[in-house]
C-alpha cells in the first residue's frame, strides 16, 4: 500500500498518520467521498459515540454523537467496500463496519469499567479465535489497550467476530469475503513511539493491513 485515506477530522488523526508514516505509507485525512482510484485503502478511526438511529435503536446511555460525521464515514466506507479495497476500522471505526453490514451495538457496556478511557488507555487480556488473522499475528492470548464504553452486539451480514475480552466484549472482527477488518483497540497507540512493554506491538497489525 502506498496511499491510505483516513476518514476523520484532521486534528484527531495524528497518531494514525504517524504510525502509517513509520510504515512508509502516505495518508490523507478527509471526510469527502474520495476519488477511489487514488487510494489503496481506508482507515476508519476512533471517535465519539454513534447515532443509535443508524442501528435502529433509540438513544439509551449513548454519549455525544455527530450524526453528520457518522453518515459521512459510512458513505466513504461504502465507496471502499464497493470497490473491494482494504478497510481497517479502529474502535468507533470497527463499530461502524458492523453497523454498515447491518449489525448493531450495545450503547453502554455493563462492564464498561474494564474498557473505558480513564485519564489514559486501559489494558486488558483478550483471546483470538484459532486460525483468525489476529491469532496468526499475536497468538491465542494477548493484551491490548482500551478506550471505549460501547460495543458491537449482533454481527452484520458476512461479519465474523474473531477476538474477545475476558468479559465477552468483541475486540476484533473481519468480513468473511471482503478485505475488511476491525479492532476495538488502538494499534496506532501501541507502536513505534507509543510502544509499551505490557501490551502487543500494534505495528504487526498495521503492517498486516498495509501489506495486503
Ligand atoms: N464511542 C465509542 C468509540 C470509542 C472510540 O473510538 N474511542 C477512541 C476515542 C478517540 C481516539 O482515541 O481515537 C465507544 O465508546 O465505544
Amino acid at each position: 500500500m502506498k496511499k491510505v485515506l483516513i476518514a476523520g477530522q484532521k486534528d484527531k488523526t495524528v497518531n494514525y498518520e504517524n504510525a502509517m508514516k513509520e510504515l512508509g505509507v502516505h495518508t490523507e485525512t478527509s471526510l469527502h467521498v474520495p476519488d477511489i482510484i487514488s487510494y489503496d485503502g481506508l482507515i476508519l478511526p476512533g471517535g465519539g459515540d454513534i447515532d443509535p438511529k443508524l442501528f435502529g435503536q433509540l438513544p439509551c446511555e449513548t454519549g455525544f454523537f455527530d450524526p453528520v460525521l457518522d453518515r459521512l464515514q459510512l458513505a466513504i466506507l461504502r465507496a471502499f467496500v464497493l470497490s473491494r479495497k482494504p478497510v481497517l476500522g479502529i474502535c468507533k471505526g470497527m463499530q461502524l463496519i458492523n453497523i454498515y453490514f447491518g449489525g448493531d451495538m450495545v450503547q453502554h457496556l455493563k462492564t464498561s469499567e474494564n474498557h473505558a478511557y480513564v485519564k489514559e488507555d486501559q489494558i486488558h487480556r483478550s483471546v483470538a479465535k484459532k486460525g483468525s488473522f489476529l491469532e496468526k499475528l499475536y497468538g491465542e492470548q494477548f493484551v491490548v489497550n482500551s478506550a471505549h464504553h460501547q460495543g458491537v452486539d449482533c454481527p452484520g451480514k458476512g461479519i465474523e467476530f474473531v477476538q474477545f475480552a475476558e468479559d465477552g466484549v468483541v475486540e476484533g472482527l473481519r468480513h468473511r469475503f471482503l478485505p475488511v477488518w476491525g479492532v476495538q483497540w488502538h494499534p496506532e497507540r501501541l507502536c513505534f513511539a507509543h510502544r509499551r512493554e505490557d501490551a502487543v506491538d500494534g505495528a504487526l497489525l498495521l503492517s498486516f493491513y498495509t501489506g495486503v
